[in-house]
């Protein structure tokens, strides 16, 4: 996240950390959010080569053990059947992951709420990115969970020409496009809106301009996660 500020700890508990094992180390690469004890939601590009994944819930300094989190083994990975790793612009940026075990709910590990499929927020609504990713283009990741407003940006704004043009498809959201922005290793993580005076994740981290992360008139885009409540519904068995 560019700009913002370190998070209140576990004020946004259904925030997670994906970590993958290398030479005997898990290391921090996506965000995601808890949807069900058992089921996580994140992208598909955090996902798609075949890694040894643990989930961290409860997390706020991924580099010290505070005590409140709650390492979960990744039994299943579930990609969207559309996902294509070539071609970000398509969409389908979503994963869902089941767990081994199921996440103990409490004030540090709650489930994030999904919206009605098909709702799309208008321009401005405030929403909030969260993530553990770069604080700067080309920067190191953030030690503790960093927040920053990013308020709603219209698909008829977000697709114009010297915005993102034809990259942006109506099944994405995007949000920002000034200073603030998401950056590498907040992928997957939630776009927290405020619906009602609730938050509720629209929003699944995907991608930002390759010529920088908070780049002019380059909003983070989100996968919109209205558009694939019927396909997380599938997966998850909920009918
Ligand atoms: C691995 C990438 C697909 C996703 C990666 N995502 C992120 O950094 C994050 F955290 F914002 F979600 C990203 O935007 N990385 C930058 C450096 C990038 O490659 N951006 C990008 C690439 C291609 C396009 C497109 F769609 F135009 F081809 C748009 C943006």
């Amino acid at each position: 996240v560019v700009g913002g500020a370190v998070a209140k700890p576990n004020s946004w508990p259904w925030q997670i950390s994906l970590q993958y094992l290398s030479g005997g180390s898990y290391y921090h690469t996506c965000g995601g959010t808890l949807i069900r004890t058992r089921w996580v939601m994140t992208a598909a590009h955090c996902v798609d080569t075949s890694r040894t994944w643990r989930v961290v819930l409860g997390d706020h300094d991924i580099y010290n053990h505070e005590g409140r989190e709650q390492y979960m083994s990744v039994s299943a990975v579930y990609i969207h059947p559309n996902w294509n790793s070539n071609s970000v612009a398509s969409g389908y940026d979503i994963a869902l992951l089941r767990l081994s075990s199921d996440a103990s709910l409490n004030s540090y590990v709650q489930l994030g709420s999904l919206p009605p499929s098909g709702q799309v927020l208008p321009n401005n609504n405030p929403c909030y990115i969260t993530g553990w990713g770069r604080t700067q283009t080309g920067g190191s990741l953030s030690a503790q969970l960093k927040q920053a407003s990013l308020p709603v940006v219209d698909h008829s704004t977000c697709s114009r020409s010297d915005w993102w043009g034809s990259t942006v498809k109506n099944t994405m959201v995007c949000a920002g496009g000034g200073s603030e922005s998401g950056c590498q290793g907040d992928s997957g993580g939630p776009l927290n809106c405020q619906v009602s005076g609730k938050y509720v994740v629209h929003g699944v981290t995907s991608f930002v301009s390759s010529s920088g992360c908070n780049a002019y008139k380059k909003p983070t885009v989100f996968t919109r996660v209205s558009a694939y409540i019927s396909w997380i519904n599938g997966v998850i068995g909920n009918k």
